[in-house]
């Protein structure tokens, strides 16, 4: 079967996430400057490089088939997080996470022959207290290791999640509903 879409995207997850959808897809990932603009809200700062991701490889594709971009950031007191950097950096994300409250912010962004659309999806994830044994333990498992706030709610990180309100699929880096609606706007139908 031929590809549906291409997914402009390094990141393994977003991929599993499509073909949990059934979204036959090819990677292309693009190579881009990630850093907010100076004084850049958070949210602005999401759908633009989601935005980017997908108008940089389109313009690059020889295949006219729709292209998805996506962003994931970690947003505690307004700041966005990011990936660590090291070991230590993972330890001081996860010690400002712990006991407390914060939105990840996930946008997607899909182009194809029938124009571009934009989605945004906001969750609020409350961490339970983390001992400095958990964190020392959980930055020396490697998942924190390209994961925006230095964890994976879909790995061992998820016992440190006392609650979620948004979506489980946009924490992990690609919100499937507002995904398959964007696909379907390019003609592309998930289920039937
Ligand atoms: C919060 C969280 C993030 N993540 C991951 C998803 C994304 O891969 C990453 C956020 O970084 P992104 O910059 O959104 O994506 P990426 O650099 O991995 O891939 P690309 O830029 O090529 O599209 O963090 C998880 O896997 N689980 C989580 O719980």
């Amino acid at each position: 079967m031929p590809p549906q879409i291409i997914l402009a995207s390094a990141s393994p997850r977003r991929s599993e996430l499509l073909r949990q959808i059934g979204i036959r897809h090819l990677i292309q990932a693009v190579d881009l400057d990630e850093s907010p603009w100076p004084g850049e809200a958070a949210l602005d700062y999401v759908q633009r490089v989601a935005a980017e991701k997908s108008a940089a490889c389109w313009h690059a594709s020889p295949q006219k088939l729709p292209v998805l971009g996506a962003d994931t950031s970690v947003i505690c007191d307004g700041e966005i997080l990011g990936k660590p950097e090291n070991q230590a950096h993972a330890q001081a994300l996860l010690s400002r996470l712990s006991g407390r409250s914060h939105q990840v912010y996930s946008a997607v962004s899909v182009r194809g022959d029938k124009g571009h659309g934009l989605a945004l999806s906001i969750s609020q994830v409350q961490f339970r207290a983390l001992s400095q044994a958990e964190i020392l333990a959980y930055s020396l498992s490697g998942e924190p290791e390209g994961k925006a706030g230095a964890y994976a709610i879909q790995g061992l990180a998820s016992v440190f999640i006392e609650s979620l309100t948004g979506s489980f699929s946009g924490v992990m880096g690609l919100p499937l509903f507002e995904t398959a609606e964007l696909l379907a706007q390019q003609g592309i139908k998930v289920i039937a």
